[in-house]
């Protein structure tokens, strides 16, 4: 007997694995349609919280109607395309939101968990349709995500930095696109309805306002709705760099040897003073560093004046009976884990150790305070880097198991618009390279 729904043949009901098929299970997969005029930040979060959902394992998709517009309608001309009265554009519009919904249904039905439709879904009409379509016909929750912000400036800098580029406005000049895409915002507050607790007090939703200056949050219904707030109340757009960079060389690099809890070699004692002086060289306002537990790092930051602070979260991934062995050393003594390994080498355990799925999930509380915080150097390690990477980079987990993090680097990461830029800084320090390439025959 399932205790959700008292259904009685529970095999069909696969109420452990999460299905569509019933609204009570854990996992049902999950639609969060976003809210808001244009320039509100809805791709901008779309983006980045479909980014951070897949890192954390949970399979997220972004379904943008803009993206299907574009493809049904030939060349934009202007902001008329949204005049409420034009009438086959609407008709164009309702059909490419249609396809949109019906492709993320697709995506849900086909072992996808959460479908982010980026879409304004200003009217409650819209919202209305989307209530029947996904949550009657398909079973699957609906969670609204509102962005409201009413700051010109604010507006104004969005549409700059991540509108004016954008295909509509291929060949208009600024000052012409950002007039054209005002007016656009304009038809659509003509029949802008927001979310109301009156109105909608049975639905799911949250509100931000003013780029997380506030937030009202109406019937979270599970553990990924909360989740997906918890996230959107850390995340910030001021601007700030990330520094990313590994120990320096340990004497059990030199040795080729994996884990322990080693010194620096004297090239490892001199990439601390050469990262000291590149630091302050970036003269970075109120620098903060962070480093794990395990003597490498702490003293690779023993020359800088930043207040230094020590995470566990960050040691190395522990390689449990394989830690102080080279890898050759591994291949003879456990043949079948190191091949092993080579197969699959994202969800591979070392034996009393750890995957690299085991890092992703100790480091989410790592990623969770980087998103609050503004100027941070990390000195950690090189699964440590490879998986905080792969999260600035949306890299998928094959990947990130075999991203290059040289020693001796220092990874720069700035947030740009939607993405995040990268620069590779090698100080002019020698090190050995412990980069294991992922073999061929796999
Ligand atoms: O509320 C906005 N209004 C206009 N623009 C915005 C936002 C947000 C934003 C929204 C919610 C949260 Cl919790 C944080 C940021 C991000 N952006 C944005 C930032 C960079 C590029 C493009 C868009
Ligand atoms: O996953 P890979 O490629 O073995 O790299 C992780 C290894 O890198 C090191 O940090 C340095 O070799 C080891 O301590 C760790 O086990």
């Amino acid at each position: 007997m399932c205790s959700s729904c008292n259904s009685l043949d529970i095999l069909q009901h696969e109420h452990i694995w999460g299905t569509a098929s019933c609204p009570h299970v854990v996992k049902a997969p999950i639609v969060i349609a976003m809210v808001g005029l244009p320039a509100r930040g809805k791709t901008y979060m779309s983006k980045k919280l479909t980014r951070y959902l897949n890192w954390i394992g949970i399979r997220t998709r972004v379904f943008n109607v803009g993206e299907y517009r574009r493809a049904a309608t030939d060349k934009y001309r202007s902001h008329d395309f949204f005049r409420p009265d034009n009438k086959e554009a609407l008709e164009i519009r309702q059909k490419c939101a249609l396809m949109a919904m019906d492709d993320a249904t697709k995506f849900l039905k086909n072992g996808g968990e959460v479908a982010v439709l980026d879409a304004t879904n200003t009217t409650r009409h819209r919202r209305k349709l989307l209530v029947d379509m996904i949550h009657r016909e398909n079973k699957f929750k609906l969670f609204f995500v509102e962005s409201i912000c009413d700051d010109p400036e604010i507006i104004e800098a969005n549409i700059v930095e991540v509108k004016v580029c954008s295909p509509d406005y291929n060949g208009m000049d600024q000052t012409e696109a950002i007039a054209d895409f005002l007016q656009r915002i304009k038809h659509y507050s003509e029949t802008y309805e927001p979310l109301c607790h009156e109105h909608d007090k049975d639905l799911s939703f949250i509100q931000i306002f003013n780029q997380g200056e506030r937030f009202q949050v109406n019937k979270l219904a599970g553990h990924l709705q909360s989740r997906v707030v918890y996230y959107l109340m850390n995340i910030h757009v001021l601007p700030r760099t990330i520094y990313l960079t590994r120990h320096g060389e340990s004497m059990m690099n030199l040795s080729g040897r994996i884990g322990g809890d080693s010194d620096l070699s004297d090239r490892g004692d001199e990439y601390a003073e050469a990262l000291a002086k590149y630091v302050e060289e970036e003269k970075i306002p109120d620098l903060k560093v962070w480093t794990s537990e395990l003597k490498r790092t702490k003293q690779t930051g023993k020359c800088l004046t930043a207040p230094i602070e020590h995470w566990k979260a960050l040691n190395e991934i522990d390689a449990g009976i394989c830690e102080g062995m080279t890898y050759e050393e591994i291949q003879e003594k456990y043949p079948e884990e190191f091949a092993n390994r080579d197969q699959d080498k994202f969800h591979y355990r070392y034996p009393s150790g750890e995957s690299y799925q085991d890092l992703v999930a100790r480091l989410e509380p790592v990623i969770m305070e980087l998103e609050r915080q503004e100027n941070i150097l990390v000195i950690c390690h090189q699964a440590v880097a490879r998986c905080l990477l792969a999260y600035f980079q949306d890299k998928t987990s094959a990947d990130l198991a075999y991203l290059k993090v040289p020693l001796h680097t220092v990874i720069k990461l700035t947030p740009v618009a939607y993405g995040c830029k990268i620069e590779f800084v090698a100080l002019s320090v020698d090190a050995v390279n412990t980069h294991r390439e992922r073999p061929q025959h796999v």
